[in-house]
C-alpha cells in the first residue's frame, strides 16, 4: 500500500472541495491532506505518492500559495516517488492557458526526480489549448467549476482508475 500525500492550493474553493472528493476516492487520511498555504515541504518526503492539485490564475500561472511552496517542493529529493496532478481552470474565459499551473507543478516535480503518473485522454474537452496536453493525452486531471460542472464526477472516476492501476 503506497502511502498518499495531498496537497493542494486553492484560492476561491474549488480545488478545496475537489481535493476532499479525491481524498474519499483514494481513500486518503484527513491527516494527509494538507493545504500547502500552510504545509511544510519536508512532510511531503513521508510519501510514496503525492497528488498535488492546484488552480491556474493570472494567465496561465499558479495559484497564489503554490508560488511559495512550489519551489520549495521542487528541492526536495523526490526521486523514488511517484505523482499525480490535478486542478479547476476556466476553459471558456482561459481558453488558451487552460490548466497550465498544473504542467508547472508536473514540470518542477518531475526535475525533482519523481515520476508522473495518472495520464488520461484528452476527449471531451472544449479548450483551446493547454500545457498539460501531450501526445493527445492530459498530464492529470484538468477540471472547469466553471462550465463543466457535471463532467467533473467521471473526469476524476477516469483518473482515479489510471492512479490505481500505475
Ligand atoms: C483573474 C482570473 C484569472 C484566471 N486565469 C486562469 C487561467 O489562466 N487559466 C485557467 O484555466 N483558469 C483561470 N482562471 C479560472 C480559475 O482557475 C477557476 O475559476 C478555478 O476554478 C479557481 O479555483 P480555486 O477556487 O480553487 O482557486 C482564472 C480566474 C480568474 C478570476
Amino acid at each position: 500500500m503506497k502511502k498518499t500525500g495531498l496537497y493542494f492550493g486553492s484560492s476561491t474553493g474549488h480545488v478545496e472541495g475537489i481535493a476532499d472528493k479525491v481524498a474519499q476516492l483514494l481513500g486518503i487520511d484527513a491527516a494527509d491532506v494538507h493545504n500547502v498555504a500552510n504545509a511544510t515541504p519536508e512532510s511531503a518526503m513521508e510519501y510514496d505518492l503525492l497528488i498535488l492539485g492546484s488552480s491556474t490564475w493570472g494567465y496561465g500561472d499558479l495559484q497564489d500559495d503554490w508560488e511559495g511552496f512550489l519551489p520549495k517542493l521542487a528541492k526536495q529529493d523526490l526521486s523514488g516517488k511517484q505523482f499525480a496532478v490535478f486542478g479547476c481552470g476556466d476553459s471558456s474565459s482561459y481558453s488558451d492557458t487552460f490548466c497550465d499551473a498544473m504542467a508547472e507543478i508536473a514540470e518542477q516535480v518531475k526535475a525533482a526526480g519523481a515520476t508522473l503518473i495518472g495520464q488520461i485522454p484528452a476527449d471531451g474537452y472544449s479548450y483551446d489549448a493547454t500545457r498539460c496536453e501531450e501526445d493527445g493525452q492530459l498530464i492529470g486531471c484538468c477540471l472547469d467549476e466553471d462550465n463543466e460542472s457535471d463532467e467533473t464526477d467521471d473526469r476524476l472516476d477516469t483518473w482515479v482508475q489510471a492512479i490505481k492501476k500505475a
